[in-house]
């Protein structure tokens, strides 16, 4: 009797994906207002000095804190973008508003409401501690200080950072190009007229949705029918589009009308893996054909979208730079309902997520884990992981949770 290989683990089949990942891609330059959600390309130097000088904090009176103790003579204004061109000597204080240039010989900041004004003449209400109020020169940055590092995906606030820093365009990955080609005779475009037999063709949807949220430019090959040679040439075309991933959906698996693998290998492909311990999406293919990078995705909806969750989008984030993106991030929960023991296979259940009182994290999941409901992968947030043969588990106990891409 001959013995059965053991199926690879997510673990592998990820290390294998990422390790064949030929990222990071070529660099491009966008302006800014572009720039949200694409991964740096080089690390970024600060252009210039924040805040470049001494600043005040609040409206008020520029000052110098040891004579605060006794009025002083308004001697000007410093407002925000026109500092006062004089100094504030002893005895002096200057009205200032916040942002505004702190004038030469001030060191501190009075604000408005402890302060008495009349006439020309201030009094502090409070005590006034040297360097009150007042952002120095460069406290939030220095001109040539690394801002940001390569291979961050740049989220608003970091876009906000590079432009105080002067810069008006970023270097950034170029998105990865990924084509998306589904199979099965029995699919049609959706609101198409379908044969009694056929269904509508969804998959591609969340694939393509998952693509663009992840910072990749999808290429949506449209369906090939179950026939090799069908299935050859639309293989073809997307190779011919100098794509970096080709992405196919269904004929993963061993039915007779399962001709994706054969179709792959006909173009050329060396495959790296086929089958995967995880429940759903055990028949996943990886692959090579020249510089593309092919991942077959099996076609039960839930199945794709948990492959694309797993693979695809770790994958993406690898071509475009961003190694930590290309983690897996769990994040421990509470289970909201008893979960049964696990089989063999690492499982993946669809859960929803909610937020309990003391903060913490209930994933419950679904009742029925079907593969193919596209209803009940809509209505969830996230994947509890199962362990293969995980016990049984009680409500309130620990699990980890996968959140999916919104
Ligand atoms: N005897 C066995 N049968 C199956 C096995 C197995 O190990 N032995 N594996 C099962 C597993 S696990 C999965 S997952 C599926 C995957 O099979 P395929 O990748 O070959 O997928 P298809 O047969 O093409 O389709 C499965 C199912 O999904 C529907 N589908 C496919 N593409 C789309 C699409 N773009 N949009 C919407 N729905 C789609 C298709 O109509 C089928 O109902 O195989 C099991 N079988
Ligand atoms: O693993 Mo399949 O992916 O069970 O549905």
């Amino acid at each position: 009797m001959t013995e059965k290989k053991p199926l690879l683990s997510v673990e592998d089949a990820l290390a294998a994906i990422l390790a064949q990942a030929r990222g990071p891609v070529s660099v491009e330059d966008v302006a800014l207002g572009d720039a949200f959600g694409r991964t740096l390309a080089r690390d970024l130097a600060a252009r210039r000095t924040q805040p470049p000088k001494p600043l005040s904090a609040m409206d008020g009176y520029a000052l110098r804190a040891e004579d605060a103790n006794a009025p002083l003579r308004v001697v000007g204004e410093s407002s925000a973008g026109a500092g006062f061109a004089g100094s504030c000597g002893p005895g002096e204080a200057v009205r200032i508003f916040t942002g505004a240039p702190l004038p030469q010989g001030a060191d501190s900041v009075l604000i408005q409401e402890e302060a008495a004004r009349e006439g020309d003449v201030v009094t502090a209400r409070t005590v006034v501690a040297a360097g009150k109020n007042v952002r120095l020169a460069g406290i939030d940055f220095r001109e040539g200080e690394t801002i940001l590092r390569a291979g961050r995906r740049l989220t608003p606030a970091d876009v906000a950072l590079a432009a105080s820093a002067d810069h008006p365009a970023l270097p950034v990955a170029r998105k990865p190009r990924i084509a998306v080609l589904s199979t099965g005779d029995e699919l049609v475009a959706p609101g198409a007229p379908r044969g009694p037999d056929q269904i509508v063709a969804s998959n591609a949807y969340a694939v393509l949705g998952l693509i663009a949220a992840c910072g990749g430019e999808a290429r949506d090959l449209g369906v090939a029918p179950d026939r090799p040679e069908a299935i050859e040439a639309a293989i073809r075309a997307g190779l011919g589009l100098g794509v970096d991933v080709l992405v196919t959906i269904g004929g993963a698996s061993v039915g007779d009308r399962d001709f994706v693998r054969g179709a792959l290998a006909a173009e050329g492909m060396a495959l790296d893996f086929w089958k995967i311990n995880m429940k759903p999406g055990k028949p996943l293919i990886h692959g090579h054909i020249g510089a593309t990078q092919v991942l077959g995705l099996p076609g039960n909806p839930v199945s794709a979208v948990v492959c694309g969750e797993l693979f695809l989008k770790p994958l993406i984030r690898a071509l475009c730079g961003d190694l930590v993106g290309a983690a897996h991030r769990l994040e421990p929960a509470v289970a909201g309902a008893d979960l049964r023991a696990n089989g063999p296979r690492r499982e993946f259940l669809r859960a929803t997520l909610a937020w309990r009182d003391d903060g913490r994290l209930v994933a419950t999941p679904q009742q029925d884990q079907d593969s193919s409901l596209n209803s009940v992968l809509a209505r969830s947030q996230a994947l509890i992981l199962r362990e293969s043969d995980a016990p049984a588990l009680a409500r309130g106990e620990k699990v980890l949770v996968l959140r999916l891409t919104e």
